[in-house]
């Protein structure tokens, strides 16, 4: 990969690598834009095929949040950190007020929170060394874990987007097929089962499926069924990329809508299934509760009004439907479109001067 071409191609600001020897601390910071604010984004931890998938995957989730931020409305700019590792051996107290400490010297041009493989009670070890974090512990005043919130998102929009499909919002008796029961597809099976809806669940993780059985009596199927079975709702709630060449011919719903990042292997998929009829409610924009409500916190976190926000997410999923039929565009075009109107209305709009701390005029107001 040629790195500055790429960061080029796609105007990225900044890539940040943190090392850390004692701790064993391999993170790269991505920071897309900041034109909106400050990159908020949340921090992965993964083991990663090699030094580059990493690379990649920060990069990409970074641009991500750019579009989610900015199709959400909120004043922040897009930015993401992936720690190389395996999440349930490679953690230390160490490295994660090591990662704290890289996160303060970017003086608040970035500010983290939860992504898979992250806990609340790791970005409490980076609090130590930092504010410029959020998703902390709610005895510190902050808004806990955002994964229940994320799936909240996820149940309204996926609800704007069955009223398109199916002429009704009602999930009750629809099929759902959700791929991943993890921390924020538990909580959506949750709403998807108390209106009634029938699920069909797989992960990787046998004891997350059991759950979900036990729980909500939904159905099991092995990971590589779960494209072909026979449902209304395809949810997508694992890890990015599963709309693809493979499984598209697989794919039986007529409704796409889930909370994992990047479902898209590439665009051109996203307009294969816009041809074959399917709703595909776009994933930065259906998944963004969780930002949503973890930036809230940069406000004094207030959880009536961040969750009458992420109700919102219901409107902006009709509003990128409305989009699309309007320019005749898929549903994830409709999506940017959204997103980067309002960068560059932001961009372009006329600042007057306003002296500020760090101005060299500053001694003399
Ligand atoms: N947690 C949050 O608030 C947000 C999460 N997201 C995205 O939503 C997705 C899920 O996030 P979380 O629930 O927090 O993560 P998680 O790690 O708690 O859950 C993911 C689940 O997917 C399973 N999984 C992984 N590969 C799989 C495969 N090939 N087939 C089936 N299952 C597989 C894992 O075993 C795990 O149970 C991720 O893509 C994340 O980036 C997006 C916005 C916010
Ligand atoms: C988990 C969120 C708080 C932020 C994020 O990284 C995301 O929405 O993907």
């Amino acid at each position: 990969m040629e790195i500055f071409k790429y960061m080029e191609t796609y105007d990225y600001e900044q890539l940040v690598f943190c090392q850390d020897k004692q701790s064993g601390l391999k993170a790269i910071i991505a920071i897309h834009d900041t034109t909106l604010g400050p990159a908020l984004g949340g921090t992965r931890m993964w083991t990663y095929e090699s030094e580059e998938a990493a690379i990649e995957d920060a990069l990409r989730l970074a641009k991500g949040m750019t579009y989610k931020n900015a199709a959400a409305g909120l004043n922040l700019g897009g930015g993401k950190t992936v720690i190389i590792g395996d999440p349930r051996k490679d953690k230390n107290e160490e490295m994660f007020r090591a990662f704290g400490r890289y996160i303060q010297g970017l003086n608040g041009r970035y500010i983290t929170a939860e992504d898979v493989g992250t806990t609340v009670a790791d970005m409490d070890l980076i609090h130590e060394e930092t504010n410029f974090v959020t998703g902390i512990s709610p005895a510190f005043g902050s808004s806990g874990n955002p994964s229940p919130v994320t799936a909240y998102g996820v149940y309204r929009g996926m609800k704007a987007a069955a009223k398109e499909a199916f002429g009704t919002d009602s999930l009750e008796g629809k099929v759902i097929a959700v791929q991943g029961v993890g921390n924020v597809a538990y909580n959506l099976c949750r709403y998807l089962h108390e209106e009634g809806a029938q699920l069909i669940v797989t992960d990787i993780n046998k004891e997350a499926v059991q759950r979900a059985v036990d729980e909500f009596g939904a159905k099991a199927v092995d990971p590589e069924d779960i494209y072909s079975v026979e449902c209304d709702i395809y949810a997508p709630c694992a890890l990015g990329a599963t709309i693809n060449d493979s499984t598209i011919p697989l794919l039986k719903a007529k409704v796409i809508a889930g909370a994992a990042n990047n479902q898209l292997r590439e665009t051109r998929h996203g307009d294969q299934i816009h041809e074959m009829g399917i709703v595909y409610a776009p994933d930065y924009v259906i998944n963004a509760g969780g930002v949503i409500n973890v930036a809230d916190e940069l406000y004094g976190y207030n959880r009536d009004r961040a969750l009458k926000r992420v109700e919102g997410i219901y409107s902006n999923i009709e509003r990128v439907i409305e989009i699309s039929k309007r320019d005749s565009i898929p549903t994830y075009a409709a999506a940017d479109r959204l997103a980067e109107e309002r960068i560059e209305r932001m961009r372009n709009s006329r600042s007057q001067f306003l002296l500020n701390s760090q101005h060299i005029l500053r001694h003399r107001s």
